[in-house]
């Protein structure tokens, strides 16, 4: 049995419009219209545990409605999840004793007081046993540096600070589970590193099953081999990033630095996408041509400085995908 199992889910909100201007608030009073916005329209899929899994897709695709269900926050309309053998809104004291969150936007830290003090709340929310509670703090400071600003309220802190904190408060019980929302959201790049160090150390000698969504793509590319892409409240793919990416095409980038300006080349199959300065990249298929046939003609016709062969961005391959299932982009 994996250890969470989605099925069906679906999730449905009631939201009141109101017309503009004074008249139209006075109308709301007596005659309110109602629509319906179907945020999950049966959601499925399976994470095993110590499993690490990017759950990924465009604005308003369902992933925080999904992310709030299997952390007990939400009620579905209707489908089952059981996860660890609970049903999340349904057990939610015992559930929520054994799952950590991080919602990047939000903060679970009493903002006026000192670090440290939130978290021997957390404590005694979570009724962690004192001496395994020092321990697992302790290696929370350590792993993320955190010792500087422990006295510091929270409201001082910096967003990068912040988070880490917040990251240090989900792992204080122990969770076997971490749902992390957007957990990068607006932090620098060195931030952003700690992080996702973090992350997979946790998952890599913790086992931590961690669920994460995300909008920044190196996240991904750094963390997540398997990627579950939402759109329009359905599951559009899951998989590997390399079986996600060979579904949508199996196109690679040759990117060229030149010596010279000028840059001679022309081959059927092969286009070239941008010239910027002496930079050059050509898409390909390699199925057609293989990268060494194509590095060898563009090198017997150009002084070349230097070559890579690229992937397309994961940006490009989940717009693309979400495209083909007739969805508007970002
Ligand atoms: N409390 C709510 N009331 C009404 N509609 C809601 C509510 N929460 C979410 N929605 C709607 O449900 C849909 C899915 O929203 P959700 O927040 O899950 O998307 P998301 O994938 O997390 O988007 P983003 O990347 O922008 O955070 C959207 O159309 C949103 O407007």
């Amino acid at each position: 049995m994996p250890q969470i199992l989605v099925e069906d889910l679906k999730k449905s909100f009631f939201v009141s419009q109101r017309s503009s201007g004074f008249f139209g608030s006075v109308k709301g009073l007596v005659q309110r219209k109602t629509t319906i916005v179907h945020a999950l329209k049966g959601v499925s899929f399976s994470v095993e545990q110590g499993e690490l899994v990017g759950y990924i897709g465009p604005n308003g695709a369902g992933k925080s409605t999904t992310i709030k269900i299997l952390s007990g926050i939400l009620v579905p309309t209707s489908g089952t999840c059981i996860i660890g053998g609970r049903t999340p809104w349904k057990d939610r004291i015992r559930h929520v004793s054994r799952i950590g969150v991080v919602f990047g936007q939000r903060s679970q830290l009493w903002w006026d007081l000192p670090v440290i003090e939130s978290f021997d709340l957390l404590r005694d929310i979570y009724r962690v046993p004192d001496s395994g509670y020092r321990k697992t703090r302790q290696e929370m400071i350590d792993l993320l540096s955190l010792e500087s600003f422990l006295y510091t309220p929270v409201r001082q802190l910096s967003l990068g600070q912040r988070m880490r904190c917040d990251f240090a408060a989900a792992m204080l019980h122990r969770p076997e589970i971490l749902f992390l929302d957007e957990p990068t959201i607006g932090l620098d790049a060195v931030s952003k590193l700690a992080v996702r160090k973090f992350i997979k150390t946790l998952n890599k000698t913790h086992q931590v099953t961690t669920i994460l969504t995300t909008h920044d793509m190196d996240d991904i590319e750094a963390l997540c081999d398997r990627v579950i892409i939402i759109g329009g409240g359905e599951i559009l793919c899951d998989g590997t990033l390399t079986a996600l990416r060979s579904q949508v095409s199996s196109r690679r980038y040759l990117r060229i630095d030149l010596i010279n300006d000028d840059f001679f080349f022309e081959e059927e199959g092969v286009n070239i996408i941008s010239k910027d300065g002496r930079t050059v990249t050509l898409a390909f298929d390699p199925t057609k041509l293989s990268a060494a046939s194509l590095i060898s003609q563009v090198t017997s016709k150009n002084e070349v400085a230097d070559l890579f062969v690229e992937n397309p961005p994961i940006e490009e391959i989940v717009a693309e995908l979400y495209a083909k299932s007739g969805g508007i982009l970002y």
